[in-house]
């Protein structure tokens, strides 16, 4: 069973205000999306990767990143689309055959081997798997006046993350639908939910598992890079 990962590193990274793709920003002396590949590349159960970037950084990635060790297990650049989902969706298109596909933020270097392995296991038995943490605040939905409407059961709420697993076939059928989606989606798994009408699993993952997305981001990957431990 072939198991492929997409790294997504294609986005603008708007919200981190820096000169630089946020993903090449140095995190313990490297860039962020060189632990992130590394931990991926590293893992006997990884087969492929297929890394999304921007069209004018893929020299830039090509010289600066896939040189700093073995990427050997990096198949494929595959060219970013406008928003998200049109990167993962060019990604799926360079996937051939069978199996399993993770789909990971390259913002996420904090992901531990270990949860990856938790999410392989479950989404091979029930083809669609997401990781998340349970919720530590109380979670309110507004209006768009910020009006409150309604406190969900907390206990039921859980912060989702990435990889999200999905068998190939099933993520590329629900991202060839994905245009019939009348609301806008946050994630992948969401696509599975509305489209396929395919139950997805939740799995705990670890909550330094962060996606890097605002400065303050950085200080405290910085505390994570030190302070990680394997469990
Ligand atoms: N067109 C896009 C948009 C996002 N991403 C990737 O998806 C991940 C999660 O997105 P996010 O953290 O929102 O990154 P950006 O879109 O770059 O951030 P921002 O919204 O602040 O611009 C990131 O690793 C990002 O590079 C991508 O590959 N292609
Ligand atoms: C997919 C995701 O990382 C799950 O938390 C998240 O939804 C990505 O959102 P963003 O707006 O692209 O940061």
């Amino acid at each position: 069973m072939e198991i492929n990962v997409i790294v997504l590193a294609a986005g603008m990274g708007n919200r981190m205000q820096h000169h630089q793709n946020k993903q090449f920003i140095q995190l313990a002396g490297y860039p962020i999306l060189y632990h992130t590949l590394l931990v991926f590349q590293k893992m006997k159960a990884i087969h492929n990767i297929f890394l999304v970037v921007r069209n004018d950084e893929m020299s830039y990635v090509e010289k600066n990143i896939l040189t700093l060790n073995d990427f050997s297990k990096v198949k494929k650049m595959v060219k970013g689309g406008n928003e998200r989902p049109d990167s993962v969706h060019n990604a799926l298109k360079s996937i051939e055959g069978e199996g399993l596909v993770l789909i990971h933020d390259g913002a996420r270097p904090f992901i531990k081997e270990k949860d990856i392995l938790k999410l392989i296991q479950v989404a091979l038995k029930c083809n669609a798997a997401v990781l998340g943490v349970p919720v530590k605040d109380t979670i309110k939905s507004v209006d768009t006046h910020h009006l409150v409407i309604k406190t969900p059961d907390r206990r039921l709420l859980w912060a989702v993350q990435t990889p999200q697993a999905f068998d190939l076939n099933l993520i590329k059928q629900a991202y060839e639908k994905r245009y019939a989606c009348s609301t806008d989606f946050w994630d992948d798994a969401m696509l599975i939910e509305e489209l396929m009408n395919h139950d997805v699993k939740m799995v705990e993952g670890s909550y330094d598992n962060i996606k890097i997305t605002t400065p303050s981001d950085l200080a405290y990957g910085e505390w994570i890079a030190k302070h990680q431990t394997d469990d």
